[in-house]
């Protein structure tokens, strides 16, 4: 017999979650390391070991110093990174030569990684705004400086199959170029790699303000104009569906969107558009920025704070995530919440 004073059982809830086990048990999908993916910017200065201001913690690094650094994140557990190459000695042109040169940054880096670390997973972000003058995504053309599309998406296959043949066993092309991802996919069957890489397309790629601590570090500020005509507006829900659909359709392995947590929605919809595909998501260098920003300031804790964030990648349907907190999870996840 329950007293007036109790609740009916149709309005129980919070009565199921006392405990933190029971708490835990409410997720779907908990954060794991193997979902964690670790952005890292590579230099041709071999001894490097520079500090990124706009990125706390963050460092541009050298040949030299990244077994070093990727011993012990190995030991804890890291999965997998993804490569971006600053190069601040080759010499940079307009079709972005640097981004295949053998000496590249991110080729011996690539190597290095893959003798060294041989269970690492290795990605290689594919873009030429790191290795052109103009510091635009693709090659423009001569007589008005807008983007060459057809050359370009030539360029952005022949640097990814250059990343493959170093071993890279991921090239993640985030240029925004149309037809980029069927030309990179068919050049990496022609050339041996249909098993050998997998191709992971910045499918939903927004055209950001959240992207001015990465343009610091890699030095890839374009410039003139904006990267507008080639990242999709932020309010453009219906272009991100046809940019995703038409990923899956040029053959994407893995499909991301970027950055993550104003665009969650855009996530969420992946999932219906690809409900078969790897989903990934990159809490890009704003992001995370602004959430040591918000914990220096004292609005809130870090680490809970970090974990909220990618509790709703996970919610959204996210299952691999591209985050400059991957260090601090890989200790996170060994500590009792
Ligand atoms: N194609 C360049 C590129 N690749 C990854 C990022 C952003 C990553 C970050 O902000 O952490 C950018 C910046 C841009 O498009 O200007
Ligand atoms: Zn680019
Ligand atoms: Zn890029």
């Amino acid at each position: 017999m329950s007293s007036s004073l109790e609740v009916p059982i149709s309005s129980t809830l919070q009565g199921g979650y006392f405990h933190p086990l029971l708490r835990s048990l409410q997720a779907e999908r908990h954060l794991t390391k193997d979902m964690l993916m670790y952005p890292i910017f590579i230099t041709d200065e071999p001894d490097a070991e520079v500090e990124i201001k706009s990125l706390p913690g963050q460092k541009r690094w050298g040949l030299n110093k990244l077994s070093g650094f990727l011993a012990p994140l190995v030991a804890k557990g890291l999965k997998s990174v993804i490569l971006f190459g600053v190069p601040l000695h080759l010499q940079k042109d307009a079709r972005g030569s640097p981004a295949d040169d053998p000496q590249t940054p991110v080729i011996l880096a690539t190597k290095l990684i893959r003798k060294e670390f041989p269970h690492l997973v290795v990605a290689c972000d594919v873009c030429l705004c790191e290795y052109t003058d103009h510091g635009h995504c693709g090659e423009l053309r001569s007589e008005d400086g807008t983007i060459d599309n057809g050359r370009s998406v030539k360029r952005m296959a022949e640097v990814a199959v250059a990343y493959a043949k170093a071993g890279a066993q991921m090239v993640a092309p985030s240029d925004m170029m149309d037809g980029r991802v069927r030309a990179i996919k068919q050049a990496l069957i022609d050339n041996g790699f249909g098993n050998r890489c997998n191709l992971m397309s910045y499918s939903a790629k927004f055209a950001s303000s959240l992207y001015g601590p990465f343009r610091e570090a890699a030095g890839s500020v374009p410039d003139f104009g904006n990267r507008k005509c080639y990242q999709l507006p932020p309010n453009a829900r219906g272009l991100a569906k046809r940019a995703i659909a038409r990923d899956v359709d040029e053959g994407a392995d893995i499909l991301m969107v970027k950055p993550t947590l104003p665009y969650l929605d855009i996530l969420s919809e992946m999932r219906t558009i690809a409900p078969n595909h790897p989903l990934a998501c990159y809490q890009v260098s704003g992001e995370y920025a602004m959430i040591h920003a918000g914990a220096n300031a004292g609005v809130y804790e870090l680490k809970a704070m970090a974990f909220e964030t990618v509790d709703s990648f996970l919610r959204a349907g996210a299952t691999l995530i591209l985050t400059y907190f991957t260090p601090d999870f890989l200790d996170w996840l060994d500590e009792d919440k």
